[in-house]
């Protein structure tokens, strides 16, 4: 993250704040339950970006902001797992992907999501980030540096990249990869999660609430779109406050939602959008929309997110170009899968999703390709 970062000591490396702490014998140097990581500096020293891909990456974020004020007509579209599991399925889709894209790039912006860290409703697993291994005991540090390398190596085929913001202290790691963040249902009316926003440098996305409300992602938007002072870590480590600059580039994402009675509300219907656009109007806030064809919208049945697509890109190709977007849950395989697999035998079949169900690669074509020629 670039601004501003005001630290109340002058910083020291990791080492010396290391030997400081074995010095003092601080509790958290013989907690068992506190396992320290590397930095965010180490880390992103350790898996470095190249100059091209860093160009690459801010060219791709660029392309976004383009889309999102009106400078391209591309339809963005954000499609990939629901998380990230298995590296090799992870590049094998994303080759397929970024092989699509060339076919595809004159209609649509194609960006793939690198979802590593999953909000659960109550307990689940929570991403590659949390537990790798996928055996509960949760290993961060390898997490984290197995997700840093994954995208390089997805970003590598050229492909920009979307995930999901839910730990601050995460994204210090991952940042300098994304071209474009979520900031999930769950999350959206925190404010950590907004003065978060505040310090991307790229553009994000906020999801309605779980309520099916867009209010509290406007609120989140103009609370964004502000300069903030918090506390936080700088990259190496040290609690620091952050002078965060504010984040013109957000918008929201309709994700359906559940009415206090439990009953799913969709909110992608020509009129629903118009009712949030209208909201966001009323808030003074970028008054765009992308729609998110999965979660409440499809109430996770995941076959239901090509008809949504193609209901949602006819009202775009209609004329409504405040719709700026579609969201897919996609992977090699349809449906998902439990943690232990099919059969419960521990056995993971390849390429199906382990959190929530997907459409295969085989739809998502046929779909992109139906997309593409509709805009056309
Ligand atoms: O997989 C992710 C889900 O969309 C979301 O994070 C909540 O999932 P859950 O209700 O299965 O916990
Ligand atoms: C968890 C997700 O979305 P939401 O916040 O809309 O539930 C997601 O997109 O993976």
């Amino acid at each position: 993250m670039k601004p501003t970062v005001n630290t109340m000591e002058p910083t020291q490396n990791g080492n010396d704040r290391q030997n400081t702490r074995d010095q003092e014998n601080s509790p958290a140097a013989n907690d068992p339950a506190v396992r320290q990581v590397c930095t965010p500096r180490e880390l992103k020293h350790q898996l470095a970006l190249s100059d091209a891909l860093v160009l690459q990456i801010e060219q791709q974020r660029q392309q976004v902001r383009d889309v999102l004020n009106g400078d391209n007509e591309r339809l963005l579209i954000v499609t990939g797992p629901c998380s990230l599991h298995d590296e090799q399925a992870a590049l094998d889709y994303g080759k397929r992907l970024a092989a699509l894209n060339e076919q595809l790039s004159d209609k649509l912006l194609i960006v793939m999501r690198a979802y590593v860290e999953k909000p659960r409703t109550n307990i689940g697993w929570k991403g590659l980030a949390y537990d790798p291994q996928r055996d509960g005991r949760g290993n961060m540090e390898q997490g984290i540096s197995r997700s840093r390398r994954l995208m390089i190596q997805l970003a590598e085929l050229g492909l920009p990249l979307a995930t999901e913001a839910l730990n601050p202290l995460t994204m210090l790691y991952l940042d300098d990869l994304i071209s474009w963040t979520a900031i999930g249902a769950r999350t959206a009316e925190s404010q950590t999660h907004r003065e978060m926003v505040s310090h991307l440098p790229m553009p994000v996305g906020i999801k309605n609430g779980t309520d099916g409300s867009a209010t509290t992602a406007v609120n989140a938007m103009i609370s964004a779109r502000h300069s903030h002072h918090t506390l936080g870590l700088d990259v190496d480590g040290q609690i620091a406050m952050l002078d965060t600059p504010g984040n013109p580039d957000t918008h929201l994402v309709l994700r359906g939602g559940k009415n206090i009675e439990g009953n799913t509300i969709t909110n992608y219907d020509a009129a629903s959008i118009a009712a949030s656009l209208a909201t966001l109007a009323s808030g003074g806030v970028n008054a765009k929309v992308m729609v998110d064809c999965s979660h409440d919208n499809a109430e996770k049945q995941h076959l239901r997110q090509i008809d949504i697509a193609k209901e949602v890109v006819s009202q775009r190709a209609a004329g409504n170009k405040a719709i700026i977007g579609l969201m897919l849950e996609s992977f090699l395989e349809e449906g998902k899968q439990g943690m232990d697999g099919e059969k419960g035998d521990g056995q993971l079949t390849y390429g199906k999703s382990i959190t929530d169900p997907c459409i295969s690669w085989g739809q998502t074509e046929n779909l992109l390709r139906e997309l593409h020629d509709t805009l056309k």
